[in-house]
């Protein structure tokens, strides 16, 4: 692992976007290393991912703490012991307050299951069903104090179709999701992606003018 970037990934699921950037690293398509994953959640499968993958994995439940507060300064304890270049949310289930954020700000991402800013917070795919959209996507970004509202660094668009359920629509997104995330985590572990102020800049760019932030 020397001189590769270190990565802790925060997951509450399945953690299938985890088994791509696992799966991403081991292919050495990212120039890192996934040294921790860190669950809110027991017994969730992206915990057997992290296992079977032979990596450090641990639960820390947001239930055994008295606030968010407590239960975020603990949570910092945890990840910087693995010493991380990058924390990367997937699937997280928590909203991080500002003391978490501010102490990862730059080195924290987040992938959100629908086309920023459309759709911040929960139950995306429903909504988007519901509001008659035939277009709908995810997008990944930059980790702020606002939710799902930091710099949007990569996206990717799915269509919708009539008839669909929300779990059509999920599927359909997560093919998008374990393509873009690990492109993007590769992207700043190959030190080209950073973030200034509420803009991503890639290559010294900010991302609207290279184009990828609206990618297909
Ligand atoms: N300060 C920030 N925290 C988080 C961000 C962010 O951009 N800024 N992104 C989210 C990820 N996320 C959507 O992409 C998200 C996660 C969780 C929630 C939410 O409402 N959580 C509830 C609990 C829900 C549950 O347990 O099922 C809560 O924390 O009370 C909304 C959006 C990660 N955090
Ligand atoms: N608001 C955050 C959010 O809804 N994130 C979404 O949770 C799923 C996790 O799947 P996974 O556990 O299989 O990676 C992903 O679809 C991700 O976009």
């Amino acid at each position: 692992m020397s001189g590769k970037k270190r990565i802790v990934v925060l997951i509450s699921g399945s953690g299938s976007n985890l088994q791509a950037i696992i799966d991403a690293c081991k292919a050495e398509k990212i120039d890192g290393d996934v040294v921790g994953v860190i669950s809110n959640i027991a017994d969730v499968f992206g915990l057997t991912r992290a296992e079977n993958a032979g990596i450090a994995n641990e639960v820390l439940s947001h239930k055994e703490f008295a606030s968010r507060e407590i239960y975020d300064q603990n949570l910092i304890k945890c990840i910087d012991a693995y010493q991380p270049d990058l924390v990367v949310l997937a699937g997280f289930m928590r909203i991080l307050t500002p003391q978490f954020v501010q102490h990862y700000v730059g080195r924290l991402l987040n992938i959100h299951p629908s086309l920023l800013p459309k759709y911040q917070g929960l139950n995306t795919h429903q909504r988007a069903i519901d509001a008659g959209d035939k277009t709908h996507g995810v997008s990944v970004h930059f980790v702020t104090e606002e939710l799902d509202g930091g710099p949007v660094i990569l996206q990717a668009k799915v269509p919708i179709f009539d008839g669909d359920e929300a779990s059509d629509l999920a599927a359909r997104v997560h093919e998008q999701e374990h393509r873009i995330y690990p492109l993007v985590v590769n992207w700043f572990c190959q030190n080209r992606l950073t973030m200034s102020g509420n803009c991503a800049i890639l290559d010294g760019k900010p991302l609207a003018e290279n184009g990828y932030a609206n990618e297909e």
